[in-house]
């Protein structure tokens, strides 16, 4: 391979490109073959697969021979340090298997403790703990998804009385994120977060959308769902399922089939471990009526879920609301330290810390529907001061950026033009009741004309990868998961895990109980030679049975109607 002799950017980009496209290849046979063997050179790997006893049907044995030769290839390939190009160094590295404990490899101790690390305070002790942690299990490398989304509009038609009428809920958003890279989508409540991450997750009927989103340069497809992990706002999670059987059962239902049993609950443990679950992980999720793990463990149990399967694009709703501040910047510092295993993370976020928000590496700034800002967040303040807006007083960037977006313009100097267009625009709503949101006409247009051009001719740029790594994106779906029986039996324990406190109860046992005695009433004192009765009782208990057998059916399709609408048809995520 010439990748290391070149200097020039363009020849490191290209061989780095083309280790990548080696390195998932190989990955692919991982889950096709459940070889472990996913990384070095073609040659490496054709050597390998040819000469290695991890083609033998010990899967044990050939995790363990790759996680030897994973240490092997590590040296001949570390091509970070070469490169400026950080993102795509990291997106290498992380398919190289070199990569924090999030991506699921393995990674032997002194390099993890050796190498970048996730946390400079001193709070966050339980997530470096887990960071640093040795992680046993190996998982295939993640794939890089570069995300670019240009112009993307979206309308809903809403439905009155009498008419209906088109509503405008995005207009024209571009950006992008990159694997390596923490994206944060902040805006007032009602500026068009949820909707833009959902329509960047393809979580949206083509028909309503606007503007194009592409993964690697290419639309999204169906293929793409399991590369995508999506975690909602409201958590979707069982009350009764501890949190170590709530991971245990994502991975049995979710983890490829090439994998033994003990492989996935080895992999549960490891996500727990990641998550510095630990302490938590026998402790009940709990819900609104019954006691359980805390919000900020609940909210990383949902992550856990997601980065079970090892996503290349992990997006995020309101991940730290109701959170308290220092709860909320272990989970943004531990979604900083899962984009720097390879992943790109969208994360939409309403009213940050500031020191929360210097972890974001990107920001978008919505209001109502419009992009107020788009580029890095370390360059967000000088960017609104260049514009004439900035705070009088030493202020949180995030708080700065929603009053102003917000129209709060206290404790804010604004350019003269804008304060004199305030001031007609507030007589006009007093004299003739005329609505008119100025500041964000002026921050919109300010956008328009400074940062939009450039940064949609930087979004037009190819992204640095080969063809052959770009289309393995709309390759066919992953292996996953069991067949439907197992997936039946399974989800009946889950089932069954889930409502024993329910089926058991003492109001339960008395339902029974008096259901049966009613009933037993329909014999009392008949006369067993005569018919009527007995064929009045053989209907009723005939219905009795057909009634409890529906009853039963009718609350388990409750629950996977409510999972698959959570889901919005990504049915294989939660079943
Ligand atoms: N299907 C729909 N029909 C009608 N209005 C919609 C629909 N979807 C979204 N909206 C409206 O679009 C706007 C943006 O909604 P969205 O949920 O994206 O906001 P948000 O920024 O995520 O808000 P929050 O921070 O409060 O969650 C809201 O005013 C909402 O009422």
């Amino acid at each position: 391979m010439e990748m290391g002799t070149s200097s020039s950017s363009s020849g490191l980009v290209k061989a780095k490109s083309e280790t990548l496209a080696e390195a998932l290849k190989s990955s692919s046979l991982d889950f096709s073959n459940g070889d472990g063997s996913s990384h070095g050179s073609k040659q490496h790997v054709r050597a390998r697969t040819l000469s290695s006893p991890s083609y033998s049907s010990n899967s044990k044995n050939r995790w363990n021979t790759h996680i030897r030769k994973a240490k092997s290839a590590h040296p001949a390939l570390d091509l970070a340090g070469l490169t400026g190009g950080a993102a795509l160094s990291r997106a290498s590295s992380a398919s190289l298997g070199l990569s924090f404990s999030f991506t699921g490899f393995t990674v032997p101790h002194e390099e993890i403790i050796a190498s970048e690390r996730c946390s400079n305070d001193d709070i966050l002790e339980d997530i470096e703990a887990a960071t640093s942690s040795v992680v046993k299990f190996q998982a295939e490398p993640t794939f890089p998804i570069y995300l670019k989304f240009i112009d993307i509009t979206y309308k809903v038609t809403t439905k009155g009385m009498t008419s209906s009428s088109e509503k405008s809920i995005l207009n024209g958003i571009s950006g992008s994120a990159y694997p390596g890279e923490l994206l944060a989508l902040m805006g007032p409540s009602g500026s068009g977060k949820t909707t833009l991450l959902n329509a960047l997750g393809g979580r949206f009927n083509q028909q309503n959308i606007g503007g194009s989103v592409s993964y690697n340069d290419k639309p999204y497809s169906k293929h793409l769902k399991t590369r995508i992990g999506f975690v909602t706002q409201d958590d979707v999670l069982f009350p009764h399922l501890t949190v170590k059987e709530t991971l245990t059962y994502t991975a049995l239902l979710r983890l490829p089939k090439t994998l033994t049993e003990q492989e996935k609950e080895q992999r549960a443990a490891s996500v727990i471990q990641e998550l510095g679950l630990e302490r938590c992980q026998d402790t009940m999720i709990g819900g609104s009526f019954v006691r359980g793990v805390s919000g900020g463990e609940r909210k990383r149990v949902c992550i856990g879920n997601e980065i079970m399967t090892n996503p290349s694009l992990l997006l995020l709703d309101e991940p730290t609301s109701s959170l308290d501040s220092t709860t909320a910047l272990k989970i943004v510092q531990m979604l900083h330290c899962i984009a720097k295993a390879g992943k790109t993370i969208v994360t939409t976020i309403h009213q940050p810390s500031s020191r929360l928000f210097h972890r974001f590496d990107k920001l978008v700034v919505l209001s109502r529907g419009s992009l107020l800002y788009f580029g890095k967040a370390s360059e967000a303040m000088s960017y609104f001061s260049s514009i004439g807006c900035s705070p009088l007083l030493a202020m949180n960037p995030a708080e700065f950026l929603l009053d102003l977006v917000n129209g709060n313009m206290n404790d804010i100097s604004v350019p003269s033009a804008l304060k004199e267009k305030m001031k007609i625009i507030r007589l006009e709503l007093y004299v003739r009741n005329v609505k008119c949101d100025v500041e964000t006409q002026y921050l919109e247009e300010a956008y328009k004309t400074q940062i939009a051009v450039m940064e949609k001719m930087k979004l037009m740029a190819p992204v640095p990868l080969d063809e052959e790594v770009k289309l393995m994106i709309t390759c066919p779906k992953r292996e996953w998961g069991l067949s439907w029986w197992e997936q039946y039996c399974l989800l009946s324990l889950r089932g069954i895990k889930e409502r024993r406190h329910d089926y058991f109860s003492w109001l339960r046992v008395t339902q029974v109980l008096s259901t049966a005695i009613i009933l037993g009433l329909l014999w009392w004192q008949s006369d067993i030679t005569s018919q009527r009765p007995t064929r009045s009782g053989r209907a009723t208990l005939l219905y009795c049975c057909i009634l409890g057998f529906l009853s039963g059916i009718h609350s388990d399709l409750h629950i996977s109607s409510g999972e698959s609408n959570a889901e919005q048809g990504t049915r294989v995520k939660y079943v």
